[in-house]
């Protein structure tokens, strides 16, 4: 899959291409089934299948605190993008400018001209241009003005419910991982590249890794049984913690995790750290020494969920 960012990179994305829109935030099963749909279309008709999401996402630029957390960050929804098949990723920068266009402008300048797409993928709630007026009655009749196919794709559902980035975001709130795993069609984690703590860690027993969330707000918080990936072959078994650490007055959300039996140093390596359980929400202790008993039988609590021996 290639990714291209920006709509003015001449010639990168390809004229004549089988679309799709959208958030595509954590590339729910909902997603799939949709994209699923528009690569047999894509090989039908002989052309490429092409994904246009926007970054940020559109929220996040107009209202920046009622925005949601993310489930995926770009670099993963590239990944998950790639491995359901997609040949380009379209990152379409959401910025002022592009969000004035008008839905007329989308279309012609956009979709038209510059992708000269043949055929079109997307909810029947689907909107889109300044004021959000372009709706999916208006792509049907430029469909038929331009010559393109529009169709709306069939709603996904499990248990009766529709499949949505906003329903994972739910079950993740209600510490329901299990349910949120189903929705996805993966597990839910949280990826990033380790940075350095203040190594209080270090001192109270318990080395951990640090993940900065940055801007990112996490839709999960508390402390976790957990396997990360990303470090060789095998998934690490590991526990850890989001939130903001008040035992040690930290203010700034990040993930840490401490990996079980294994001691190596992970500054700067890019990993993924998945969640397999709850354990408990963050507390604030009274001193170092209760935060670290309380640490170790969370360590406890994960070795038996994960059939390990206790350390020595
Ligand atoms: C499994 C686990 C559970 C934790 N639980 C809490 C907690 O409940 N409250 C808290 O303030 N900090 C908690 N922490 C964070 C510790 O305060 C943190 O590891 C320590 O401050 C070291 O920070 P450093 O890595 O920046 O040196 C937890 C850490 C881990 C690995
Ligand atoms: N369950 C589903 N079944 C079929 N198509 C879906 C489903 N969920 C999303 N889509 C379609 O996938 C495309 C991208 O969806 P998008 O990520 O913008 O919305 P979403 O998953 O419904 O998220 P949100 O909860 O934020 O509305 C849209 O065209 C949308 O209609």
């Amino acid at each position: 899959m290639k990714l291209i960012r920006g709509i003015h990179n001449p010639g990168q994305a390809p004229h004549g291409c089988v679309l799709t829109i959208g958030n595509f935030d954590g590339v729910h099963r909902g997603h799939q089934a949709l994209l699923q749909r528009l690569c047999a279309e894509g090989r039908e008709r002989g052309l490429p299948v092409v994904v246009m999401i926007f970054e940020p996402q559109p929220l996040e630029l107009f209202a920046s605190d009622k925005a949601p957390a993310r489930l995926t960050r770009l670099r993963d929804k590239v990944r998950y993008l790639a491995e359901s098949g997609v040949d380009y990723l379209l990152c379409v920068r959401f910025d002022r400018r592009f969000a004035a266009l008008t839905a007329q402008e989308f279309i012609s300048e956009l979709l038209v001209k510059r992708l000269g797409v043949q055929y079109l993928a997307v909810g029947d709630d689907f909107r889109f241009g300044a004021g959000r007026e372009g709706d999916f009655l208006l792509l049907q009749k430029a469909g038929a003005e331009f010559g393109f196919d529009v169709t709306s794709t069939q709603t996904f559902c499990e248990g009766g419910l529709r499949i949505s980035s906003t329903a994972v975001r739910r079950a993740l709130a209600e510490d329901d991982l299990e349910l949120a795993q189903t929705l996805l069609g993966h597990p839910f984690s949280i990826s990033g590249r380790v940075v350095h703590g203040d190594e209080l860690g270090r001192t109270i027993g318990f080395p951990t890794a640090n993940l900065p969330l940055r801007r990112q707000v996490s839709p999960v918080k508390g402390v976790y049984a957990v396997e990360v990936a990303g470090l060789g072959d095998k998934l690490l078994p590991g526990v850890a913690n989001i939130g903001t650490r008040p035992t040690v007055a930290g203010v700034r959300q990040q993930l840490e995790v401490h990996l079980l039996d294994v001691v190596m140093d992970l500054y700067g390596r890019h990993i993924d750290v998945i969640l397999r359980k709850k354990i408990r929400n963050e507390q604030r202790f009274a001193s170092l020494d209760e935060l670290k008993a309380q640490i170790a039988r969370d360590e406890l609590t994960a070795r038996e969920l994960f059939g390990l021996s206790n350390p020595a």
